[in-house]
């Protein structure tokens, strides 16, 4: 038996955890079956994005054409953004390998732990036990209950990086995150594409006239089926993928083909391959791990971050939460989670920028008020000729602190942050307008919002 001061189980947001307990001297053991670098470097943001972003200049080319400019995609090496997208990401994981493989301040296991006893891990024939142990398992690809599914050769978003030419067709199972972000991919790359969700929206957890937008922009390019669940796949004999489903109120099934399906229905916690119940650790119905506000399991030492506790399935919150349960595990702190001003973005096209509460979340708990700017209402949207983009604020009545931040529109992802750093610290119309807006750029639509406020009835 081996014993440590701290064992780090994954390399995704675990990575900051593990360089904390070197740098204070702690004997150190990270865990990883990788690949190395986790889910955001080798399936999730990095290749998404890598991606993504020539799609998005395909979709400037089309649209310059309203600016008076004529162009038009004359073909796309998609291998070329293939290969590119790997050799990111290939070296990136490489140096962290390297990294972990020669560092003389820490021993490095490379394979799939599993609790044997509470504070015990074992991995392979070795056993190692410590009184501080930080779980950053995260998630996988969820199977959504399909009759057949098994029996197909479907894509995720891990096998769907291999690809080496663009489909001439492709059905995504799940109008979230990945199957809006891919479904914009794929269109620009010249895919026919149909996503089907199950919900009575794509973006189901975005504010309702956010997803109005999106479905609007995407619909445009591909065929968007929602309130259709996907009962069963087969694939024919020609080899093309058959997707069976029903939409809400119709008595029938209807049934689909295309040569490829990306199945993008949520994530699994990996708590199931850590066997945390032989740890006396305790998970909620859906296996993520539970952890109380200081991001502590039931076990004191033992935490929980990133997607394996189930609060936000985002890199930049899987880093914030390492950073609370380090401050807390190794330190000796009592630092409470924070979510308050937990934001995300959806890149998609328009893309979509998000933090605190939703309006009708808001109204719940609190008297507010409402702000909206569009991007034309501002001297660069009108040059951009942006119709549809516009960002929304939710302010408490009484105080004027910044509830909640919704935008859609180019370049979302980013004018959302100075709301964020602002609710961050409980700010409101105040702590933007105090800085001078650039003019004419896009961010003077956020102070516009602020400054439209007005009250909403209850
Ligand atoms: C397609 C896609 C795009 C995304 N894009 C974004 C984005 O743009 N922005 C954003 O913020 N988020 C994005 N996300 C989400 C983001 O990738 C995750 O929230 C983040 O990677 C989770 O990090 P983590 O450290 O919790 O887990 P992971 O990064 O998954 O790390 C867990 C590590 O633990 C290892 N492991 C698991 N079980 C064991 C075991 N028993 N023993 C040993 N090792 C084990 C795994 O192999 C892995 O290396 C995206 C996700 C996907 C799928
Ligand atoms: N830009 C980003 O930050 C980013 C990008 C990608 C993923 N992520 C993270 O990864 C997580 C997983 O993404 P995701 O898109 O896989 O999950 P998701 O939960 O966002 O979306 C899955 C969708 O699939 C639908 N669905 C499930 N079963 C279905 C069925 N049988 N028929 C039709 N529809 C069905 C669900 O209703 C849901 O809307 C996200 O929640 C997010 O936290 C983040």
């Amino acid at each position: 038996m081996k014993k440590y001061d701290v064992i780090v189980i994954g390399s995704g947001a675990g990575l900051d955890i593990l360089d904390m307990a070197v740098e204070h001297g702690m004997k150190t053991a990270l865990i990883d079956r990788g690949p190395t670098g986790g889910t955001c470097l080798n399936a999730g943001c990095i290749p998404s994005k890598m991606l993504i972003f020539p799609a998005d200049r395909v979709m400037e080319i089309r649209e310059a054409s309203r600016l008076g400019i004529s162009a038009e995609v004359s073909s796309i090496d998609f291998g070329a953004i293939m290969r590119r997208m790997h050799q990111v990401v290939n070296d990136d994981r490489a140096g962290i390998r390297r990294y972990l493989e020669n560092s003389s301040e820490l021993e490095f296991y490379d394979g799939t732990g599993e609790f044997i006893a509470p504070y015990t891990l074992q991995v392979g024939d070795q056993k190692l036990k410590a009184e501080k142990i930080f779980i950053a398992a995260g998630t996988r690809p969820l199977l959504p209950p399909i009759k057949g599914l098994d029996t197909v050769e479907y894509l995720n978003n891990e096998s769907l990086l291999n690809l080496t030419h663009a489909p001439e067709s492709l059905i995504i199972i799940g109008g979230g995150y990945v199957g809006v972000e891919f479904a914009h991919f794929f269109e620009a790359m010249g895919t026919e594409v149909t996503v089907l969700e199950m919900q009575s929206t794509i973006l189901p957890g975005e504010e309702p006239e956010i997803s109005e937008v999106v479905t609007r922009a995407l619909g445009a390019r591909m065929t968007l089926l929602t309130s259709a669940e996907v009962t069963a796949t087969g694939q024919a004999a020609d080899g093309r993928i058959e997707v069976s489903y029903r939409q809400s109120g119709a008595s029938d099934v209807k049934t689909i083909s295309a040569e490829k399906l990306l199945v993008a229905a949520g994530r699994q916690s990996n708590a199931d391959l850590l066997k945390v119940d032989k740890g006396g650790i305790k998970q909620d119905p859906n296996g993520f791990i539970n952890v109380d506000e200081y991001l502590e399991t039931n076990l004191k030492g033992i935490y929980a971050v990133g997607d394996i506790n189930g609060r936000e399935l985002f890199t930049h919150t899987g880093h914030a939460e390492a950073a609370v349960a380090a401050a807390n595990g190794l330190h000796g702190q009592r630092e409470k989670m924070d979510y308050k001003a937990s934001p995300h973005a959806v890149f998609t096209h328009p893309q979509v920028a998000s933090v605190g509460l939703s309006q009708s979340a808001a109204a719940k708990e609190y008297k507010i008020m409402i702000g909206r700017a569009d991007y034309k209402d501002t001297a660069l949207g009108t040059a951009m000729m942006n119709e549809d983009g516009f960002f929304k604020v939710i302010l408490q009545r009484e105080t004027g602190r910044i509830l909640g931040a919704h935008v859609v529109g180019p370049w979302a992802s980013v004018l959302i942050q100075e709301v964020i750093n602002a609710m961050a610290v409980d700010g409101g119309l105040n702590h933007i307008a105090s800085g001078i807006h650039i003019h004419p750029a896009l961010s003077e639509v956020v102070l516009k919002a602020l400054s439209n406020a007005v009250v909403v009835e209850d």
